[in-house]
């Protein structure tokens, strides 16, 4: 298979330089594009100390892709801006990978139905490291035998979402699979509004906002006499870089929306 053309929007951020410096330095892919709304003009090899041609950033995601090929785009910018960037991508029929949070189960689906429409790939992948993977992948799996379950998502201080994509993700599976949604708390009274987490379809989350911390999840089982703990920790952001690897040595092949690296992981 060719080389594929990557855009990376968002390339500034914390995220975005890493994919940046991955593709350059740790794939055979070619960086054709990047945007950001900082550095504007400049070459993100100089600011990131890459070899090669220079590549400028851009701020104006179409300006930039009506100006070159590209076959897929890879997106860690924010969840305000998020949606506007995918179907700006998939109705220009390019592939899309995206780490950025905050895409709703509406969104999943017209964004399902307009990489259908343009025969493209749309892969909404909440957390890139494998660990985390496998993290809610157990979790997951303890929901057949375990009923009562709560989550705590852990997470740095410049992270303007809450709860994580992560605690979404991992609620909507342990919600597939488990027998009742009901736990068995008696009718709690909150007299401190929040302290019982944010309720998703009956699994509290709870969110930690900290400097210090990268990305962290426990997802705490309890029953009679006994608790289970499956925790993940992503202590640097390098911890995405194989997944991004993998969903860009995927995604060429698929049509439609793919939600969470599990389904490109077997
Ligand atoms: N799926 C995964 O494995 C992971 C997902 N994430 C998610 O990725 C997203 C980004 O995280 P992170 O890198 O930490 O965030 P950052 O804030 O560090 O990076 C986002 C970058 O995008 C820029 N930006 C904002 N709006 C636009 C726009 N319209 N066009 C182009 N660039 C824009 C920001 O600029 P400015 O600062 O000026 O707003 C910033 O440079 C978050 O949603 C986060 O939750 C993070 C880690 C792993
Ligand atoms: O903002 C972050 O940092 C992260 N965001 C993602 C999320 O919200 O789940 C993935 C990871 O937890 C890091």
């Amino acid at each position: 298979m060719m080389n594929k053309r990557v855009l990376v929007n968002g390339a500034c951020g914390r995220m975005g330089q890493e994919v940046v410096k991955t593709i350059v330095n740790d794939t055979a892919d070619e960086l054709v594009g990047v945007c950001d709304k900082n550095n504007e003009g400049k070459d993100i090899k100089k600011l990131l100390s890459l070899p090669g041609p220079e590549v400028i950033i851009e701020g104006d995601l179409l300006s930039s892709i009506k100006k070159r090929e590209v076959d897929i785009i890879i997106d860690f910018t924010t969840p305000a801006v998020v949606m506007d960037n995918i179907e700006l991508g998939l109705s220009n029929g390019i592939n899309m990978i995206v780490g950025t949070t905050g895409i709703t189960e509406v969104d999943l689906q017209r964004i399902d139905k307009l990489a259908c429409d343009n025969d493209v790939a749309a892969l909404i992948i909440p957390n890139f490291a494998i660990g985390a993977v496998l993290m809610m992948r157990f979790a997951a799996e303890a929901a057949k035998y375990l009923n009562n379950v709560e989550i705590i998502e852990l997470h740095h201080d410049q992270k303007v979402d809450a709860p994580s994509g992560t605690a979404v993700k991992t609620a909507e599976l342990i919600n597939y699979n488990r027998i009742s949604n009901q736990q068995n708390n008696i009718d709690e009274i909150e007299k401190l509004p929040g302290a019982r987490g944010g309720d998703s379809n009956g699994i509290k989350i709870h969110s930690v906002r900290l400097p210090g911390l990268i990305a962290h999840q426990e997802v705490i089982y309890g029953t009679e006499g006994q608790s289970l703990t499956i925790r993940h920790d992503s202590y640097n952001r390098k911890s995405f870089m194989p997944g991004v690897k993998l969903a860009l040595d995927k995604v060429m092949g698929i049509k439609g929306l793919v939600y969470g690296l599990e389904k490109v992981l077997d």
